[in-house]
Order: structure tokens, then C-alpha cells, then sequence
């Protein structure tokens, strides 16, 4: 006998529980499947506890640095643990007003498990089979392991393991030097372990521009991180103290010996257990679910949020995915992924705000562009702060003068960015920021002048 519901939504992720209220608000009868946690990677094991994490070692940076200010702090050590339980608890909290939130919910069902399509309109859980006309994807990924040989005798952390880790490592060694990588990378260099990151990429987030890429270089290698590039042929082994890893930088042979490994390569999406097959979803090269601009697999009644398609990898857009799928579904609208304006941050500190394209992408265009950079040190709120590590860096269509990309690594980088945001979704010219009067002194109030020396991309 199988159990007959309006909706299923299978996976608890960013978007999956929205919509699911929101649709159980609406009067649906609605099943969401979860098989571990609700919140899924960004609550559990993604944003809310990095980012608690990035504030702890954000507290122990500053606090080494009293002095600078006149301040003594006197000897600054860190009680990891202390600062786990603090990540705990607010992990904890998000994870609890989501319980209370769903569980009081009339027409939502909750069932614990992990969920597999048995045709394009039902789907079973622990041995049960619920049947709807619509279904919704929220499955989300993991981290992609390398085929690395050796890697199976050694005990090493990924991002959900290193959400365990209460004790400050000797060394840390980090494979990857993109988000996960280097902002675990940082943060661990401030808890005080030796921190040590090597990728097989050519540099540090390296989608980045090369000023930008060595900007962030010159931040993280300031506080101690060692960075190895152009790695290939890793092989570990067990050590006595913890891992050892011989590999090729740029084609010769070296050693590495670490107390822990993390794994920072990549994620890859959560499909298999999902048996699309039997669904006849189709999936892409790399193995992400195909959607459409309204977030619709090929399969009529079956769509894809967040991670699991590919077409974007954080939460912001997780979550726009639900409100795409539910307005077009619930209020007879008409959104469209294809408008989305890409906007993301890596949270090191000082943080990298991203929007658009960069300036790699615009050469690449052939598009007649202006551009214009400044260093943070021009900054008065960051020399009054003396953080004054980064820079300012937009691009600016020639023709129509509207804002094609920027990229903001400084403090408050992660916020001044959604300037731009507004001036991109508004499609208004630069000039409307240009000549608005902003708070002195702040970082924003740079960002005219940042646009007024803007000069013919050669
Ligand atoms: C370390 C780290 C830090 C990050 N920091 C940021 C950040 O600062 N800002 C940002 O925007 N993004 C960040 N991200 C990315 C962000 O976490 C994801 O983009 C976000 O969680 C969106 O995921 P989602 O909604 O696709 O699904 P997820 O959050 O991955 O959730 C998917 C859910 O589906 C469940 N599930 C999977 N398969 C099944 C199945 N077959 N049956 C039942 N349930 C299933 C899983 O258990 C999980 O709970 C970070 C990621 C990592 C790894
Ligand atoms: N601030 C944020 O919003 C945030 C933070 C963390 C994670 N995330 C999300 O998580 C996703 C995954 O991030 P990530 O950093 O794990 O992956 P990524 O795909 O961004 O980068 C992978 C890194 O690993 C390196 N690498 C890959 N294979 C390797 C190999 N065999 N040997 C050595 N190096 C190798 C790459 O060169 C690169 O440096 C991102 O797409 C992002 O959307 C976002």
C-alpha cells in the first residue's frame, strides 16, 4: 500500500524544507525526506559552523594583535573546545528552530531515511512507497575523494569530520586551496597549528583573476599558511605522528609529514542512492541533474534544487532555487534561473566578495570594457582599523556603463559587493552609485571613487 501525498520533497537541504512549508501552508499534503540531518550541509556542516569557526580564530587573530592597537592582551592561547561547544551550540540552535518549525506543521509529514525513486511517481523510505505528482530533488553533495593510493589505510578529515575536531592539529596538511580549503586553512593557522595546503591547481582560488588569487597568497602566507602548487602523483601512508605524503610539485618529488589530512578537493552531487534511473531523470557529464530555467528535470513533475543540479553551489542560490519553484508553482509567476546574477563570497579575513564576471571573463568576451582598482590601503576605515590587506577591483560595460563584474577582497568586502548587486539587478548605469553621497568613513563610500578612475580595459 503506498501512501498518497501531493508533494514529495527528498532531501532537507536549502531549499527542499521551504518549499515544503511553503507548500504545506498552501493546503498541500506534502512528505520531505531527510536522511540525516535537517539544514543539511549548510547548517550542519558547511556555512553556519565554518563560519562560527572563522569567528573564534577571527577572536584569537585580533586578540594576537592587541598590541597594534595599544592594548594588552596579555598571552593569547585557544581552548578548542571551547571553541567547538561555542560552534555546537549555535549549530544546535538553527537545528532546533528547524525541528520546531517543521514538525508543527499541519499537512507536512516527516520521514526519516534515505529516499529512492521506484518510478517517476513514487519513491520509497525504509521499506514504505509514497506516491505524488510532483517531486522535488534537494539531495545536495559531498566531498569528492581522489583515487589517491593509500589514502584507504589512513584516517583523514573532510569537512563534515573537521566539524569533530576539538583539539588543535601540529601540522595540518590541506589538499585544495579553493573555499573549504583555504578557509579551514586560515582559521587553523589561527587556532595556532602549522598549516600546510597544496593543490593541483597553479594557485589559490584559482577561478579568481591572478591579482586576486595572489592578494589572497599574500594574505594567508603572511599568517604562516605553506603553499605547494601544481601537485600530482600524491600517495600517502601512515605515519607515526599521522600521515606522510610523498607527491610532485611542479614535477619533483617531495615529503610531507602531517599530524592530520583534510580532503578540500571539490563535492560531487548526491544521486545514487536516489536510483533516477528508474525515474528516467537524466543527468550531465559530471553527473549533476539536468534542469531547465524553471528548475524542471526532463521528467514532467520532477524537479531539482540546490547543489544536485549544478547550477550554483551555495546556499543564496540553494534558496532561490525554493523561491524560483515556488512562485512559478504557488503564485503563478515566471522566475527564471538565467536572470540569477552570480554573487558569492570566500570567507577568509578579510573576506573576497565576488559579482559577475571577472576580469579574466570580460577579456575573454572581447566585450569594450572599463576597469578600475584600488588598494584597501586607500581606505580610511581600513587604515583606521589597520587592516588595510587587499583590494578594490570593478568592471564596466563601455557601452551602456553598467556593471559587468567586481570583485571586493578587504573588510567588509563580503558586504559592500551587494552595492553593486543592486546597481546589476537595477541595470542601472555605474554613474547612479558614482554620484550618490555615502557614509564616511565606511568602505562603500570608496567605491565612487573607485568608479571614477575607472580606464579603458587595454
Ligand atoms: C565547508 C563548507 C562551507 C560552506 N560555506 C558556505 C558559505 O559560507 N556560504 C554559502 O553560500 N555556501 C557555503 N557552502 C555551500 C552550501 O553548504 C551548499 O551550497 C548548501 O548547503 C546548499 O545545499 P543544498 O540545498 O543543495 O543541499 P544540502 O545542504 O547539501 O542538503 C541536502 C540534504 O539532502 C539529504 N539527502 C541526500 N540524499 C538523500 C536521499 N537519498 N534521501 C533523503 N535525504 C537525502 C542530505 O542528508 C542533506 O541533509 C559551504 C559548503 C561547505 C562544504
Ligand atoms: N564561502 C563559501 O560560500 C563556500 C565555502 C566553502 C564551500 N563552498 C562550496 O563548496 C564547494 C566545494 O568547495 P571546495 O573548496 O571543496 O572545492 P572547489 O571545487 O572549489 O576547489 C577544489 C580545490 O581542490 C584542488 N584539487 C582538486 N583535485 C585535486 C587533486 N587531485 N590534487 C590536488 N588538488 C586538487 C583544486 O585545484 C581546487 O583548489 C564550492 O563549489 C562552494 O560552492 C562555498
Amino acid at each position: 500500500m503506498s501512501q498518497q501525498f501531493d508533494a514529495i520533497i527528498i532531501g532537507a537541504g536549502q531549499s527542499g524544507p521551504f518549499l515544503a512549508a511553503k507548500m504545506a501552508e498552501a493546503g498541500s499534503k506534502v512528505a520531505l525526506i531527510e536522511r540525516e540531518h535537517l539544514g543539511g550541509t549548510c547548517v550542519n556542516d558547511g556555512c553556519t559552523p565554518t563560519k562560527s569557526l572563522v569567528a573564534s580564530a577571527r577572536a584569537a587573530h585580533m586578540a594576537r594583535r592587541a598590541a597594534d592597537f595599544g592594548v594588552n592582551a596579555g598571552n593569547v592561547t585557544v581552548d578548542m573546545k571551547a571553541v567547538k561547544a561555542r560552534k555546537d551550540t549555535i549549530v544546535g540552535a538553527s537545528v532546533s528552530s528547524l525541528t520546531d518549525w517543521l514538525g508543527n506543521l499541519d499537512n507536512l509529514t516527516l520521514f526519516w531515511g534515505e529516499a529512492g525513486f521506484l518510478s517517476a511517481n513514487e519513491v520509497s523510505v525504509n521499506g514504505k512507497t509514497l506516491t505524488a505528482p510532483k517531486i522535488f530533488i534537494n539531495s545536495g553533495g559531498r566531498p569528492a575523494v581522489p583515487d589517491w593510493p593509500g589514502l584507504s589505510e589512513i584516517t583523514y578529515l573532510d569537512n563534515t569530520s573537521m566539524m569533530d575536531l576539538d583539539v588543535v592539529p601540529d601540522h595540518l596538511i590541506i589538499a585544495g586551496a579553493s573555499y573549504v580549503g583555504l578557509e579551514f586553512a586560515q582559521m587553523y593557522a589561527r587556532f595556532g597549528a602549522r598549516v600546510t595546503v597544496f593543490s593541483n591547481g597553479d594557485r589559490p582560488i584559482a577561478r579568481e583573476d591572478d591579482d586576486i588569487s595572489e592578494a589572497v597568497r599574500e594574505i594567508l602566507e603572511a599568517e604562516g599558511i605553506q603553499f605547494l602548487f601544481n601537485t600530482s602523483g600524491v600517495k600517502l601512508s601512515k605515519s607515526e605522528n599521522g600521515v606522510e605524503i610523498v607527491l610532485k610539485v611542479a614535477g619533483k618529488s617531495q615529503k610531507l609529514s602531517g599530524s592530520h589530512l583534510l580532503i578540500a578537493t571539490g563535492r560531487l552531487p548526491n544521486t545514487e542512492a536516489l536510483n533516477l534511473i528508474a525515474a528516467g531523470i537524466a543527468t550531465n557529464r559530471r553527473g549533476f541533474i539536468e534542469v531547465d530555467d524553471h528548475l524542471r528535470t526532463n521528467v514532467p513533475g520532477i524537479w531539482a534544487m540546490g547543489d544536485v543540479n549544478g547550477r550554483g553551489a551555495f546556499t543564496h542560490t540553494s534558496y532561490n532555487d525554493f523561491e524560483i519553484v515556488a512562485d512559478n508553482l504557488l503564485e503563478d509567476g515566471n522566475r527564471d534561473i538565467g536572470v540569477r546574477i552570480p554573487i558569492y563570497a570566500l570567507f577568509i579575513d578579510p573576506p573576497l566578495g565576488r559579482i559577475g564576471m571577472s576580469e579574466t571573463d570580460v577579456r575573454k568576451s572581447g566585450k569594450p570594457a572599463l576597469m578600475a582598482t584600488m588598494p584597501m590601503a586607500k581606505v580610511a576605515r581600513a587604515r583606521e582599523r589597520s587592516e588595510t590587506q587587499g583590494l578594490l577591483k570593478v568592471l564596466v560595460d563601455a557601452e551602456t556603463k553598467q556593471v559587468l563584474g567586481g570583485a571586493f577582497l578587504g573588510i567588509e568586502g563580503d558586504e559592500v559587493i551587494h552595492g553593486l548587486l543592486q546597481l546589476m539587478a537595477g541595470k542601472q548605469p555605474y554613474t547612479v552609485m558614482q554620484h550618490a553621497v555615502h557614509i564616511h568613513p565606511t568602505v562603500s563610500e570608496l567605491i565612487p571613487t573607485l568608479l571614477g578612475t575607472l580606464t579603458p580595459l587595454e
